[in-house]
């Protein structure tokens, strides 16, 4: 097993405000985690550390083994792939799909190019066919929709063979078959042991993949709750990281919570 991120007694703080507070969090490279918290919980900012984009403000961060402050960021991100709203905010509309993913593998966004790899190509190729975007290599990505925007930029994301993989949301804003079938492809790309370590930020239960190992719950700042997610995902946990009830229910893999309803008075 490689150690692949270790957080050690974290604080980060800004304009006074403490937004993370000693946080203690590992994670191995054959486990996909999924991070839970409400709002203003603090799961951006550990995000933002997790990719190398942000220091800690005491404590220490190690990224696939290297300290966070000790080592050069840029060649430390080229080994992490990393989706969110804004990964998707940066993409020309103009680009191509296909350009898109094969242009991850020289770093740039935006074709620049007019002759690549054929390794690069074959890769491309089998990537978009991987998640289901063969049909859509030659359409412009200002035309998809959000659901294959989303596919499309965690194609890009995997097409570096990255040793950390991040999403924030994914599945957020998307329709329920867009977003079954996101979680769908995410579950089969869990559990593939050639994959690598995951880290999922949602907010609801309901978009945790099957095939996700482990759990984190983030509560103003604090981990509330961490370790595997059969143990740790319960509606005692859920409570106490959201702050009221739930009824918490599982079916293969696939989980849902509701408030616990209110006893009747009298
Ligand atoms: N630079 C900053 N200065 C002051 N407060 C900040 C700063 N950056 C973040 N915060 C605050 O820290 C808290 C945690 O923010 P963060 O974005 O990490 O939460 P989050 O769990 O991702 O929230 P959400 O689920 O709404 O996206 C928030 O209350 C936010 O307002």
């Amino acid at each position: 097993m490689v150690n692949v991120l270790r957080f050690s007694d974290v604080t980060y703080v800004r304009n006074g405000r403490l937004i993370l507070d000693g946080v203690d969090w590992s994670v191995e490279d054959s486990e996909r985690w999924v991070i839970l918290g409400p709002n203003g919980a603090g799961k951006t900012t550990l995000m933002k550390l997790a990719t190398a984009n942000d220091y800690p403000t005491s404590g220490t961060v190690d990224v696939l083994e290297k300290r966070l402050g000790k080592v050069d960021v840029f060649e430390l991100r080229n080994r992490i792939g990393f989706v969110s709203s804004a990964t998707g905010r940066r993409i020309p509309a103009a680009e191509l799909v296909r350009d898109l993913v094969l242009t991850a593998a020289y770093s740039v966004e935006g074709r620049w190019n007019e002759s690549y790899d054929e390794v690069d190509v074959r890769q491309a190729e089998r990537i978009l066919a991987e998640w289901d975007l063969a049909d859509f290599a030659e359409h412009r990505y200002g035309t998809l929709s959000d659901g294959e925007r989303k596919r499309a930029l965690i194609a890009r994301a995997v097409m570096t063979d990255p040793e950390l993989l991040l999403l924030d949301e994914p599945s957020a804003s998307l329709d329920l078959g867009a977003r079954e079938r996101l979680l769908q492809m995410l579950s089969g790309f869990a559990r593939s042991p050639y994959s690598p370590a995951m880290i999922m930020v949602t907010h609801h239960v309901e978009e945790v993949p099957p095939g996700f190992t482990h759990v984190l719950m983030l509560r103003e700042g604090r981990v509330q709750a961490a370790g595997p997610i059969r143990e740790t995902l319960t509606s005692e946990n859920l409570e106490a990281t959201f702050g009221m009830p739930f009824e918490l229910s599982e079916h293969d893999g696939r989980y849902a919570a509701v408030a616990r309803p209110e006893p009747a008075q009298g």
